[in-house]
């Protein structure tokens, strides 16, 4: 039994390395108004989505480079902070996504950042299915104050990481093989 649903999701892959073309800003628009269908208990809306093209990557960059910078214990190098810039600019475009908590008595924190980790990964699928790549990054870096002013994020608000997009190259344009998944250990009854 398959489902459009279904097989997109069977298809979905992420892509570490992408080209310099990029979804434009009306093509993302239209992908997030598909949002509007995300479980979301009483429809807070509790996520926001910050777009990074060209220099703006630079910021990304920087932030993290001076995260790490106060992290670290050597002395920090300009090398360092060069090695955080090149890595922000690997892909076109570099969506920040944003937890936005609202203030509820019935929906807790853990709710809202299920909702806005719904949008990433739908977003992700949705990317995918337009013939876009894309690849959710975090690391330890990124809930640091450098990175979230970076952003100009400000508490409560707080990152769940990246989704680097861009074109997929000619040379991964090719199915990724899947270990199949034992499903006896994922569903049970009771
Ligand atoms: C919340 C989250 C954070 C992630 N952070 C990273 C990361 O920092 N670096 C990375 O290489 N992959 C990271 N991944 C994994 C990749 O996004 C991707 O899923 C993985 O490379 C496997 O590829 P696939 O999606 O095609 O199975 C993260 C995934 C999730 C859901």
């Amino acid at each position: 039994m398959t489902s459009p649903a279904f097989d997109a999701l069977r298809a979905r892959r992420s892509h570490s390395k992408v080209t310099d073309e990029a979804p434009s800003r009306a093509e993302l628009e239209h992908l997030l108004t598909a949002m509007s269908s995300i479980a979301d208990h009483s429809g807070l809306r509790p996520w926001r989505i910050i777009e990074l093209r060209g220099d703006a990557r630079r910021s990304l960059g920087e932030g993290l480079a001076k995260a790490a910078a106060k992290q670290e214990t050597r002395s920090h190098k300009e090398s360092d902070a060069e090695k955080h810039i090149s890595k922000a600019m690997r892909a076109p475009l570099v969506l920040a996504i944003v937890v936005s908590p609202k203030p509820s008595h019935k929906v807790p924190l853990w709710e809202q950042e299920a909702v806005a980790s719904g949008v990433a990964h739908s977003l992700g699928l949705l990317l995918h299915e337009a013939g876009w790549g894309s690849i959710w990054r975090t690391g330890p870096l990124t809930r640091t104050k450098a990175v979230r002013k970076a952003h100009g994020i400000k508490k409560p608000e707080y990152l769940l990481g990246w989704l680097y997009v861009g074109g997929i190259p000619d040379r991964d344009k090719t199915p990724k093989p899947r270990k199949p998944l034992d499903v006896t250990k994922h569903l049970s009854s009771l």
